[in-house]
């Protein structure tokens, strides 16, 4: 680690910003199970803190709010990425975003530690095949800007998208992804539309709410809490649109303007304290999420 003996170590801050479905069709199923997806994905300002630093072998410190519920072993997609570079590095993840929560936060970690490891040791990023190996969300999280993912979420092309003002709120009850894909029935929904060019955020959320997150009822039928969360969150002063993001719980409010949003965060944290909640505009992070050296 960093200290006043080794003033020139180089230290890596990488951000990692929570992934939401703005819609997630599910539209078949591949021979080895894995489903096939059609989803829009924008991402949010708020995420998790990621430091590296070069050390003889690779270790992980975990922090933060919600860091209780996450594993520092191996089994940590943060290691297990960092290991693909086979030289070691002092990782700390302070984790901010809920675990097993739907928007993607091992995986945007996992990113994040792709990014950083390869800023610490000037090595290129690996092979597409490696990434998805690590979870079919960590080819999107790498790079975080609104795209539209096919594929298992290997397939990805950018979109572009007005700044959409939300509200992400999470019942405290982590679903686990193979268990909602296991209890969802219909496998051959019809895929997104062509996704127009949206003049301002209201047309964006207009044409999402024709859209569906298909992995909503399952999960619902799994924690109907989730159902509250969304009857909660429609019910805010201001919000538009509010659905599911990923397999749950994680369930999202667009609004019309940040300050909506903010308000609508504030009510909801007063009247559900035991919810977790952040808000913040949905869209392009990547400037935010890029690997800077101190
Ligand atoms: C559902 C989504 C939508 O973006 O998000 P989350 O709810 O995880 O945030 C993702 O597809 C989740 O991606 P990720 O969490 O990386 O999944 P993986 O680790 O690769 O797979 C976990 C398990 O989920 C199931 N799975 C995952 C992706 C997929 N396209 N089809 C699947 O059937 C499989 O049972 C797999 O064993
Ligand atoms: N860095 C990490 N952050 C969160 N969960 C992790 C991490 N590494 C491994 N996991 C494990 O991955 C599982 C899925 O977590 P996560 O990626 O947050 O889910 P989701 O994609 O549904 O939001 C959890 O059960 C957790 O134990």
């Amino acid at each position: 680690m960093q200290n006043r003996c080794t003033p020139n170590m180089p230290r890596i801050d990488v951000f990692a910003p929570a992934k939401v479905n703005l819609a997630l069709h599910v539209t078949g199923q591949r021979a080895d199970g894995y489903h096939l997806l059609d989803s829009l994905v924008a991402f949010s300002p708020v995420g998790d803190a990621l430091t590296l630093a070069p050390a003889d072998a690779l270790v992980l410190k975990v922090s933060g709010p919600e860091g209780a519920a996450v594993p520092e072993g191996p089994e940590n997609l943060v290691l297990k990425a960092a290991a693909l570079f086979g030289v070691g590095a002092a990782v700390t993840l302070e984790k901010c975003l809920p675990a097993a929560s739907g928007i993607g936060g091992g995986s945007s970690d996992a990113a994040a530690a792709l990014r950083g490891m390869a800023a610490l040791t000037g090595q290129p990023l690996p092979d597409a095949a490696a990434v998805l190996k690590l979870g079919a969300d960590v080819p999107m999280c790498l790079d975080p800007r609104p795209a539209r993912t096919r594929g298992i979420g290997e397939d990805l092309t950018p979109v572009a998208l007005p700044p959409l003002p939300a509200v992400l709120v999470n019942p405290r009850v982590e679903v686990p992804t193979p268990s909602v894909f296991k209890a969802l029935t219909v496998k051959d929904n019809p895929p997104l539309p062509e996704i127009p060019a949206f003049a301002d955020a209201g047309a964006c959320i207009g044409w999402l709410a024709d859209q569906r997150n298909d992995l909503q009822a399952p999960a619902v039928a799994q924690a109907p809490v989730i159902a509250e969360v969304l009857a909660v969150l429609a019910a805010l002063p201001g919000c538009k649109l509010a659905r599911m993001s990923g397999s749950g719980a994680t369930c999202f409010g667009l609004f019309g303007s940040e300050a909506e949003a903010e308000a609508a965060q504030t009510a909801l944290a007063a009247s559900h304290p035991g919810w977790w909640s952040a808000h913040g505009s949905l869209g392009d992070q990547a400037q935010k999420a890029a690997a800077t050296v101190r």
